[in-house]
């Protein structure tokens, strides 16, 4: 009927000896394997049937004849997991593999778990089959410990036992699955000497976990390793049990947030900006060393994480000019919560600094705040320094004519507003166009200059004389009443006469006319004003220049 062969490695031989072998023969060998006490069966895992079972084998499945299994249908009783584990099977006994592994049968209720040898055999129509062979048959447990023992064989965590010198001794598929071939403890993990140190750690410690690199078949995987120091029952010598499971992706996720919090850590160090992140309960919780920088605090800035910030501002407010409302607006922001905001605070040693809130939600849940602090001092000197360009006259540096436009038109505004008297002067160069002419227009330049010096330091503080054309001065004199203002004129018109321009080849002198009005509730625009100042000043010069005329 059926032969197996004595070399598992050459199915063919197993052939050879079945065909030679004469039919009396064959029936006296099934006769013998009935006598057996050691159950042996011959299962199709391609059909999942039983192609042959001796009589010790029967009871396994609580059977009263072999005839009973060669007809009942596995498929429909057989477990996924035990599908599973014949399915794997197939290709290793096609390779000539001989299994050993543990099955358990639970025949009338009775849980027995056996040693099962499994070797590959050829059936009567040429298909592979497999012939088991229950080596230590009839090893009762109870239903815990087989259930336990279950559990093992089907858990996806890898369990594998080995000997006190690491020598593999048995593991449950998963652990087979993970590594098709392994032999020792050693070649478990992806570095050396580690199994080492774990067997002489397992000496003076019952158990030991760990998370390490581990060797699978194709690749290095990152795995959770439990390992305890057991006793085999049988053989009452050291054994080693190890239960793995995969946390690759865990740990890649690890990695990856470990990077991006470290790249986050090195932005926020590099950022020239101060940056402080507080929590809901105001405490800090970031801080960087730019924000130290700017409020001087010497110390490191993980040393302020987890301190009040509340308090933190009380002793920072000294800084500022008006500390009192550094406090109230930062208690103001955070009562309003959901504004972002910036503000400007000016420091007593003359910075600026911008400073921005920005409160943190999180799916709609408060968490607390970050300050972002911006030392803008000298973008606020260079704003200036552009203002000032934009409204000064080159040659002169006295106001030029869009300044003088917009200082007449808020003057006018509240002269028409609060009816406070102010007045305005226009000065023109006489016939400065013969000192161009002669002298050359750098030296005509150098009149422009002293005229402008003579304006200066010759008018109140109040005053602004301002360079609005070529050779054509204004002055706008706010609370000056008309008489002040003419006699102002007069003034000036005397000390610009007695002023020396010390030109290359002689020194100079030069006159001008004066057109003096003043602002008047009713003017409708500075046009008006500015009007009444320029007949008043061509009235002056059509009466002989060198004097001051009046237009009210
Ligand atoms: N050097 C110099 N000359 C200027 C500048 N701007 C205008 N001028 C000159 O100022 C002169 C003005 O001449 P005019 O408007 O004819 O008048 P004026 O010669 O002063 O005679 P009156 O105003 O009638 O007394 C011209 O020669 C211009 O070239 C400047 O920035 N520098």
């Amino acid at each position: 009927m059926v032969t197996t062969h004595g070399n598992p490695t050459d199915p063919s031989a197993f052939m050879t000896s079945f065909h030679s072998a004469s039919e009396p023969f064959i029936h006296h060998q099934a006769t013998l394997l009935d006598k057996l006490q050691t159950p042996i069966w011959i299962f199709d895992i391609e059909r999942e049937r039983m192609h042959y079972v001796n009589a010790a084998a029967v009871r396994l499945w609580a059977a009263e004849t072999p005839q009973e299994l060669y007809a009942r249908d596995f498929s429909s009783t057989m477990s996924e997991t035990s599908r599973q584990r014949l399915a794997d099977y197939l290709p290793r006994l096609a390779r000539g593999e001989v299994i050993d592994e543990h099955w358990s049968f639970y025949p009338g209720g009775q849980a027995i778990s056996l040693h099962c040898r499994c070797s590959p055999c050829v059936m009567d129509d040429g298909r592979p089959g497999m012939l088991v062979e229950g080596l230590e048959s009839d090893i009762s447990l109870d239903a815990s410990s087989l259930r336990a023992l279950e559990a093992v064989r089907h858990t996806p965590m890898m369990v594998s036992v080995f000997d006190g010198q690491g020598r593999l001794l048995v593991r449950n598929a998963a652990a087979l699955a993970a590594r098709r071939t392994l032999t020792s403890l050693d070649a478990c993990f992806a570095e050396h000497e580690v199994a080492e140190r774990l067997i002489q750690q397992l000496e003076d410690a019952p158990r030991c976990s760990l998370e390490a690199i581990m060797r699978v078949d194709d690749s290095e995987r990152w795995h959770h390793v439990d390992l305890c120091r057991a006793t085999d029952p049988k053989t009452g010598l050291p054994m080693i049990v190890m239960g793995e499971f995969d946390i690759t992706s865990r740990k890649t996720l690890e990695t990856a947030q470990l990077v991006s919090k470290r790249q986050l850590e090195v932005v926020i160090e590099g950022l020239d900006v101060g940056l402080l992140l507080e929590d809901e309960q105001r405490r800090v919780i970031v801080v960087n060393q730019a924000f130290c920088d700017l409020f001087g605090i010497e110390a490191p800035p993980e040393n302020l994480v987890g301190m009040d910030c509340r308090e933190a501002a009380q002793s920072a407010k000294g800084h500022f000019t008006e500390p009192e409302g550094f406090v109230d607006r930062i208690e103001d922001l955070l009562a309003s919560r959901r504004k972002q905001s910036r503000d400007l605070l000016t420091m007593v040693d003359g910075r600026f600094l911008e400073r921005a809130y920005t409160p943190l939600f999180v799916a709609d849940e408060y968490h607390g705040h970050l300050w972002v602090y911006r030392d803008i001092t000298r973008q606020r000197h260079q704003e200036a320094d552009w203002a000032r360009k934009a409204s000064t006259d080159p040659l002169t540096g006295l106001a030029n004519r869009r300044s003088f436009d917009e200082s007449a038109r808020r003057l006018a505004r509240s002269v028409g507003e609060e009816a406070i008297p102010a007045a305005l002067l226009m000065i023109d160069i006489d016939r400065f166009k013969a000192i161009n002419d002669t002298l050359g227009h750098a030296e005509g330049d150098k009149g422009l200059r002293l005229l402008a010096d003579t304006l200066r330091h010759n008018l109140r503080e109040r005053d602004l004389p301002c360079r609005t054309g070529g050779e054509e001065f204004m002055v706008i004199m706010p609370g000056m009443l008309p008489e002040q203002a003419e006699a102002t004129a007069w003034r000036l018109l005397r000390q610009i006469a007695e002023a020396t321009i010390e030109a290359e080849e002689l020194p100079f002198h030069f006159t001008v006319s004066i057109g003096v009005t003043c602002f008047k509730p009713t003017d409708r625009s500075i046009e008006a004003v500015t009007q009444r100042a320029d007949a008043a000043m061509y009235q002056a010069k059509h009466a002989g220049r060198n004097r001051v005329a009046v237009r009210w």
